[in-house]
């Protein structure tokens, strides 16, 4: 890529997208283009094609997806297969009739077996049956991948799968149901310490930064002890600090987490440095040739995992909260394990850089100061 390269950020205001287009800024790239999601709709086939013909992107990021938790996955399974299909239908068929010349797809980890063997290889791709929770996005990830991996074979395209674990950082989705794992335990746990500390000051700023179920902060005491309730956050004379933070599921289930921009600089550094055809390079002949080639897309992870109990603890010691947890184990655990072998991304030169618990203090001090500026309307 040319600093001066026509650089497509699909996705741009999302935890990944607003990291990748920042890395890209911060490296000198000067013509990126970038629509929300109200500007263009990319399930919609012909704005998609009267964008890229007008746009003519020469390179792309493909970070716009139907995404949530666990909770969200199992309960609009018809959304987050019928989007995502198309997004990616839609911006993958015409980055090749408009010829970009390198394109970056975004899938997940999900898209290995329930029980695949631990680490993750990329090899383990439609070995066994997938976790049911997300089954509808995975088959749409999964269908992103072989769509890449057809239109190379068959076009000479230069499109490259890339699956990163669970992420976390700026942007990220706090909703208390939608959300991943990690934002959500920082916000319940957040909240659960002012409530424990009667500090109506910091719920009400919460609640009118982000509302829940139509709460906000100017809503009375009661409604939003009881919201707040509904949501795990509740006052229990079974806890020390008086203070319950409900943890779905039983917290044995294990999960690896890398920080939004580590993640970017991952995406940049293979776009930069990584082709197709290097990914298949190596491939032998025959059926070896082909394994090879039906494993061509990347691992992006740290390597290194906690269970969800240790996250809980771990939010709790880096916010200095005083609050107990309780598990609610009517909330499914999902896969037990996810662990990626990263080990094709470190031959190819890449290593992650923030840790978690460095991490958890970097994201919720811009939760904090999001909260601060717009409770206060001044922006630092
Ligand atoms: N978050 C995670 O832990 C993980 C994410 N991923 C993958 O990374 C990618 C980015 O995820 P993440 O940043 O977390 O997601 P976010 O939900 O934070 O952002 C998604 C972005 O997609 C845009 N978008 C969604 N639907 C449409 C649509 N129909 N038309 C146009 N734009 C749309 C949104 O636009 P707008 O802001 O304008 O509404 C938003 O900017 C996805 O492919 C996801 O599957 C993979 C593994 C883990
Ligand atoms: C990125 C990834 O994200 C999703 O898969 P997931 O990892 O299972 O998602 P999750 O972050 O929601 O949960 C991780 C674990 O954490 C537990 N958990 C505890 N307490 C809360 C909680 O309060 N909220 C949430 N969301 N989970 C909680 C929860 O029960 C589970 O055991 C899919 O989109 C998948 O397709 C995908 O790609």
């Amino acid at each position: 890529m040319q600093k001066q390269s026509r650089i497509y950020i699909a996705g741009h205001r999302g935890l990944v997208g607003s990291a990748i287009l920042a890395a890209l800024k911060s490296r000198g790239y000067n013509n990126l283009i970038t629509r929300t999601h109200r500007e263009l709709d990319l399930t919609n086939q012909d704005a998609v094609a009267a964008f890229f013909s007008s746009e003519k992107p020469e390179y792309v990021f493909l970070a716009a997806a139907k995404v949530g938790g666990i909770i969200a996955n199992n309960s609009y399974r018809g959304e987050f297969i019928y989007d995502n299909l198309m997004i990616q239908n839609n911006v993958v068929h015409q980055s090749y009739l408009n010829d970009v010349k390198k394109l970056m797809f975004l899938g997940s980890t999900c898209i290995y077996p329930k029980n695949a063997p631990q680490p993750m290889k990329e090899e383990y791709l439609l070995t066994d049956v997938l976790e049911y929770t997300n089954e509808p996005y995975a088959i749409a990830k999964i269908a992103g991948i072989k769509l890449c991996e057809s239109y190379n074979l068959q076009y000479g395209t230069n499109f490259i799968s890339v699956m990163p674990t669970n992420l976390y950082g700026p942007n990220d989705n706090f909703d208390l149901e939608k959300s991943h794992v990690l934002p959500a335990l920082i916000r319940k746990i957040h909240l659960g310490d002012a409530l424990a500390k009667d500090n109506w000051d910091v719920i009400r700023n919460d609640l009118n930064t982000r509302p829940v179920n139509g709460i906000t902060g100017e809503s009375p005491r009661d409604q939003i002890v009881q919201i707040l309730a509904q949501h795990g956050v509740y006052r229990s004379t079974e806890s020390e600090s008086g203070i319950a933070v409900e943890v779905w599921g039983t917290g044995k289930a294990m999960r690896e987490f890398l920080w939004s921009e580590d993640m970017a600089d991952a995406c940049v550094y293979i776009m930069e440095n990584c082709d197709f055809g290097d990914l298949v390079s190596t491939a032998g002949t025959g059926s070896t040739r082909q394994n090879q080639i039906r494993n061509t897309h990347l691992n992006i992870g740290t390597g290194q995992d906690i269970s969800v109990k240790d996250l809980a603890f771990l939010v709790r010691e880096v916010l200095n909260a005083n609050v107990e947890f309780s598990f609610d184990t009517e909330k499914p655990d999902g896969t037990l394990k996810k662990l990626t072998d990263v080990s094709k991304l470190q031959s190819l030169g890449w290593k992650y850089k923030v840790e978690l618990q460095e991490g958890i203090g970097r994201v919720y001090n811009w939760y904090s100061q999001e909260i601060k500026e717009k409770s206060t309307g001044i922006s630092c």
